[in-house]
């Protein structure tokens, strides 16, 4: 109670910093899971934004993975300042469960510049995602069983991975020596992990990676992580800290999709979403974006926009510049890395707000960056977290006026056939139209 005598409204139990738009969705999903009511915004909130009431956790998607460190350290903090600016007392750094980073990683000065802001001692820092494959053991992060380094990332467009070594990668980064807890300790429970944890601040080692098989370890390090100001990773401890926390209050909110033709969107180059693609390919209508083709105006947006405008009535074809490492790499010695990626992402995003603006508003989008470049062109500043269709990939609906549907799903997850298997979902949980003069569904 407050001097009023009235409840005063509680501030999220959580306030996230994502390094993109898919990792953000990802966390979200699983924190939605145990009962969180969650929002995630696209870039720092400003002073007047109004957040819903109820609110579990609060989620800011930044685009920060591949940007230099100072911008990444003064966007992070700006996040910080602002979740606390709303009584957030609880923040969790969420990376990707690759540990993806350029060779200028920015995770070291982030999570460097967050334990100094909230004041932190010991910073856990476990990407393990047991249910999307990753693990850590003895500080190496293995995905599906293997080394990330001999794992698919490490021929990734922009962050190829080529080292396991997770205190290597985040030495290489940080100011901050970097200590371990290893599986024995974690197996031992959360006091073990506790100890562990202050024995490594001790010796001056400010940054710890914790080892995590499953989720019976991260529920161990969940434990230690909620009497933290400041804890690390992936989805996977923050899931792990959501299930303690359970059904933080009213439960989900009511989650209602807008009716509209789909489209899907895939700028994702990763082994699973190019098989996904290839799947999607042989029964929908499907347009190639070349990024060669058009930086030299042999392709245009409008050859992409006409292509899906023509397509049969009810059917959601696919747009996509997905394509093999080789092409990729052709098209990179051609272009440029960041020329290609911006190309293709500029392109993706134009096609999505046209599509907007002709009627469509089912967005199906494969990749992380992609996904961030196609939220921006749309237009969208927060969106409402749904059921999820895969471990990592909920549905979601922008907020405000006009909402769309949204799917964002990072290249590496997903079943084989999940565009269809996302279209679907879409159209399930798609109130139908009254009939005329009938009563609305
Ligand atoms: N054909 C292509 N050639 C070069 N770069 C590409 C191509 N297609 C996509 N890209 C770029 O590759 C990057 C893929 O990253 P992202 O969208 O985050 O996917 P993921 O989630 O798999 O990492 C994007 O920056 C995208 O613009
Ligand atoms: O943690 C993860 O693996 C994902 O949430 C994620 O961040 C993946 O990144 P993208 O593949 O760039 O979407």
């Amino acid at each position: 109670m407050n001097d009023t005598g009235l409840n005063a409204r509680p501030a999220p139990w959580l306030g996230v910093i994502a390094d993109d738009v898919t990792g953000a969705t990802d966390l979200a999903g699983y924190v939605a899971r145990s009962g969180s009511t969650t929002i995630q915004f696209f870039g720092v909130p400003n002073a007047r934004t109004a957040i819903p009431a109820d609110v579990d956790c609060v989620i800011v998607a930044l685009k920060s993975r591949s940007t230099p460190p100072e911008e990444a350290v003064a966007d992070s903090l700006a996040a910080h300042d602002w979740l606390a600016s709303i009584g957030v007392e609880r923040i969790y750094v969420k990376y990707c469960s690759t540990f993806d980073s350029t060779d200028r990683g920015n995770i070291g000065p982030v999570l460097d510049a967050l334990a100094e802001r909230t004041g932190e001692r010991e910073v856990i820092v476990c990407p393990s995602a047991p249910e999307n494959g990753r693990t850590v053991y003895q500080g190496k992060l293995f995905v599906w069983g293997q080394t990330l380094d001999e794992s698919p990332l490490r021929e990734h467009p922009v962050n190829p991975m080529r080292d396991a070594d997770l205190r290597r990668l985040l030495v290489a980064q940080s100011r901050e020596s970097v200590g371990l807890v290893p599986w024995q300790v974690v197996a031992g429970g959360g006091t073990a992990v506790a100890e562990a944890l202050a024995t490594e601040a001790s010796a001056g080692r400010r940054h710890v990676v914790v080892d995590a098989l499953d989720d019976a370890d991260l529920d161990s390090i969940a434990e230690v992580a909620l009497t933290h100001r400041l804890a690390t990773g992936s989805a996977g401890l923050a899931a792990a800290m959501a299930r303690k926390v359970g059904l933080a209050r009213s439960g989900p909110a009511p989650f209602v999709v807008p009716s509209g033709d789909a489209v899907v969107l895939s700028g994702s180059c990763s082994a699973a979403t190019r098989r996904q693609v290839e799947l999607f390919r042989a029964q929908n209508p499907s347009f190639e974006l070349d990024p060669i083709r058009l930086a030299e105006g042999s392709q245009f947006v409008d050859d992409a926009v006409s292509f899906v405008e023509a397509s049969p009535a009810g059917s959601a074809p696919l747009v996509y510049s997905t394509a093999d490492p080789e092409q990729v790499a052709h098209a990179q010695d051609v272009l440029g890395v960041q020329r290609a990626a911006s190309i293709v992402e500029d392109a993706l995003g134009e096609v999505a707000s046209r599509l907007r603006a002709s009627g469509r508003r089912h967005f199906v989008i494969a990749g992380g960056e992609t996904s961030g470049a196609v939220v921006h062109a749309l237009g969208v500043d927060s969106i409402v977290i749904g059921p999820e269709i895969a471990p990592g990939v909920p549905l979601t609906v922008s907020a405000g006026d006009h909402p769309v549907a949204l799917v964002l799903k990072s290249g590496n997850f997903g079943g084989e056939r999940f565009f269809t298997e996302a279209l679907g979902r879409l159209r399930d949980l798609t109130p139908t139209p009254a009939p005329m003069g009938g009563t609305p569904s």
